[in-house]
């Protein structure tokens, strides 16, 4: 992307998740990269959903997350690098010293990581808080000079978080999720929300499947700053790809100046 063109053509990997199975996702992850890049459309951005690499293997999650992150970092940095592609890879379940993290990375198209981010709403429902650590703090980087910014999953339930992102600058957010049946009311809802709310872009990666007696039913989406979703998956394993307009955030800023009629002194 230049700056005179503020287009980015995006692919979300949303992807079935073998629980407990970390070879078996990573040989599927990266059958879906290369999936993402052959064609005449280059992706300027790809995301992965939520957890993919382990699931919810909870129960032995210490012994299967990524140590430091190590073996993920060797695959997108080296694969952002060979095809110029962004990427906000995750989240993992990622070992820190004895603590396991639920985190993303982000890195841009030179190979190099530009920010992650560790989940900070931990989802009790699915006993998270149990196994995992909340993360310290907020997911705001740049992307191809884009302000962007990053949540996982439960986190679109939280409107502050979204909010401090747009405050921040974000013109986008990603959000990496596992949201299963039977909420998809609660997914779609929310995830126009937050962009309709923000004016901003929101691109959200589920996975599909079944872990378990839990079913995934994907309907990955790309919402545009107006709440039009420009792109919608199926229940089905498949990259789905979409083109945005970055200079849509300012338009539909400047048609209805939410930002400008904030009267945060009263709340
Ligand atoms: O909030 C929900 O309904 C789903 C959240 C979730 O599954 C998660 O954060 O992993």
């Amino acid at each position: 992307m230049t700056l005179n063109n503020r287009k980015w053509n995006l692919a979300l990997l949303q992807m079935d998740i073998a629980i407990g199975e970390p070879e078996l996702n990573y040989a599927k992850l990266e059958k879906l990269l290369d999936q993402a890049v052959e064609g005449e459309t280059k992706p300027d951005v790809i995301i992965f959903p939520e957890m993919w690499n382990t699931g919810y293997a909870l129960d032995r999650i210490k012994e299967l997350a990524d140590e430091e992150g190590q073996r993920t970092h060797a695959l997108l940095s080296e694969f952002s690098r060979k095809h110029q592609v962004n990427i906000i890879g995750g989240s993992i379940a990622e070992k820190q010293g004895s603590q396991i993290y639920n985190t993303i990375y982000a890195y841009n198209r030179e190979g190099s990581r530009v920010a992650d981010y560790s989940k900070i709403h931990l989802f009790r429902l699915m006993d998270e808080e149990k196994y995992l650590e909340e993360g310290s703090h907020i997911g705001q980087f740049e992307l191809d000079g884009v302000s962007s910014g990053m949540m996982i999953c439960y986190d679109i339930r939280f409107p502050e978080l979204s909010r401090k992102l747009a405050l921040g600058g974000a013109q986008i957010v990603f959000v990496p999720a596992e949201w299963p049946n039977p909420r998809l009311h609660h997914w779609r809802t929310l995830l126009m929300a937050r962009a309709i709310e923000n004016q901003m872009f929101v691109v959200s990666c589920n996975r599909v499947g079944i872990s378990g007696t839990t079913e995934f039913f994907g309907h990955s989406m790309v919402i545009d700053p107006w709440g039009e979703a420009l792109a919608e998956g199926d229940e089905t394993e498949q990259v789905i790809r979409a083109q945005i307009d970055l200079a849509l955030v300012d338009e539909v800023r400047s048609r209805i100046p939410v930002f400008e009629d904030r009267r945060p002194a009263l709340y």
